[in-house]
């Protein structure tokens, strides 16, 4: 039998000192995530960084918990898994978390005793990092070296120019936009950062990116003084791939620009970067240098365009398993 394991990154179990220490504990071990050399990142993670970002990371983490929901990339996550097993009703659909629960390795060992044999991994990230698809899929090689009967196993490749999943942005922008009242006068195109140094040692995200991007504006038929691509959330001191958003976000305001839509292909749900970093903080930026409006785009969430780019994309690398 075959199964489907959607592998997204992971949310804290709660927004407290306590739910965000293991987290980001776990999270900031990766060395995939953090490269520096062990002696010197261990007495800083463990002296400084856990101790003091735990805090404040759950300080964000409690802005953007829901009451009945919890964390929104649970929530969404959850609700893609169930969705997809909807067009999927032979096929057990999962999902795993590399960083939290549920684990990949949870996951993929009730896969695997409910009787899956063949397995198709769907990183939840469109473009590829090392960051992140390559640690998805360290967490599942890990997972199915504890294993005794490791099913066969394919894995979904990097989607950013993907027809599929451009349109599912291209019609979940348009109905969000649809929803403001308000037209853009520009639009920033912002995706996570990684530093430059992984750039240039050969992480090919920004080329995935910049493929992304350019699909997305021909098919908006944006001029080019329309829109901007930027890059979100710096972590440290070292320079990450330019330019930043918020510095954009700035500049776009004390131009003049007064009504602002930030577009973020590349988060598949609703979380903490997009709804706090964006919707709160960089908002505030904007604001602060003479903007009026931002919104933080929907991200691909539960929207039904979105569930059916993700069982193409899935059908297309699965080809003759499912
Ligand atoms: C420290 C380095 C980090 C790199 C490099 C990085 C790359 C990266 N991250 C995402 C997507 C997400 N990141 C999320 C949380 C998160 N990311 C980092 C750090 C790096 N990310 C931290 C420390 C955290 C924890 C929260 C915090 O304290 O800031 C999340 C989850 C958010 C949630 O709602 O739970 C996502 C999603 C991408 C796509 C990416 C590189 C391409
Ligand atoms: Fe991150
Ligand atoms: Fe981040």
């Amino acid at each position: 039998m075959t199964g489907l394991l959607l592998v997204q990154l992971g949310t804290p179990d709660a927004p407290t000192y306590r739910g965000l220490f293991p987290y980001l504990r776990q999270f900031l071990s990766d060395r995939r995530v953090i490269e520096v050399p062990r002696p010197v990142w261990v007495p800083l993670l463990y002296g400084f960084i856990l101790p003091f970002r735990s805090g404040a990371s759950a300080a964000k983490y409690r802005r953007i918990w829901s009451p009945d929901t919890g964390s929104p990339l649970m929530h969404y996550t959850t609700r893609q898994a169930a969705l997809l097993q909807e067009h999927f009703p032979d096929t057990p659909v999962r999902f795993g978390m590399m960083v939290g629960n549920p684990s990949v390795r949870d996951a993929v060992r009730q896969m695997i005793e409910s009787g899956v044999d063949r397995l198709v991994a769907l990183p939840m990230f469109p473009q590829y990092s090392a960051t992140t698809s390559a640690s998805a899929t360290d967490a599942l090689f890990g997972a199915l070296m504890k294993e005794r009967r490791v099913p066969a196993v394919r894995v979904v490749p990097p989607y950013y120019d993907h027809p599929a999943y451009v349109d599912a942005v291209v019609t979940n922008l348009r109905d969000d936009i649809a929803g403001l009242g308000w037209e853009p006068e520009h639009v920033v195109i912002s995706f996570h950062g990684i530093p430059q140094k992984y750039a240039q040692k050969g992480d090919p995200y920004a080329t995935h990116v910049v493929r992304t991007t350019q699909a997305l504006v021909k098919r908006m038929g944006w001029s080019r003084s329309y829109w901007t691509q930027t890059y979100q959330s710096r972590f440290g001191k070292s320079p990450w791939l330019k330019p930043y958003t918020d510095d954009v976000l700035e500049r776009l305001a004390k131009r003049g620009v007064r009504r602002v839509y930030v577009l973020l292909p590349g988060f598949t749900a609703d979380c903490l970067e997009t709804i706090d970093e964006i919707g709160h903080e960089s908002r505030e930026v904007f604001l602060h240098a003479g903007g009026e409006m931002l919104h933080n785009g929907r991200c691909l969430n539960d929207h039904p365009r979105w569930i059916e780019a993700m069982a193409r994309i899935v059908r297309d690398e699965a080809a003759g398993w499912m």
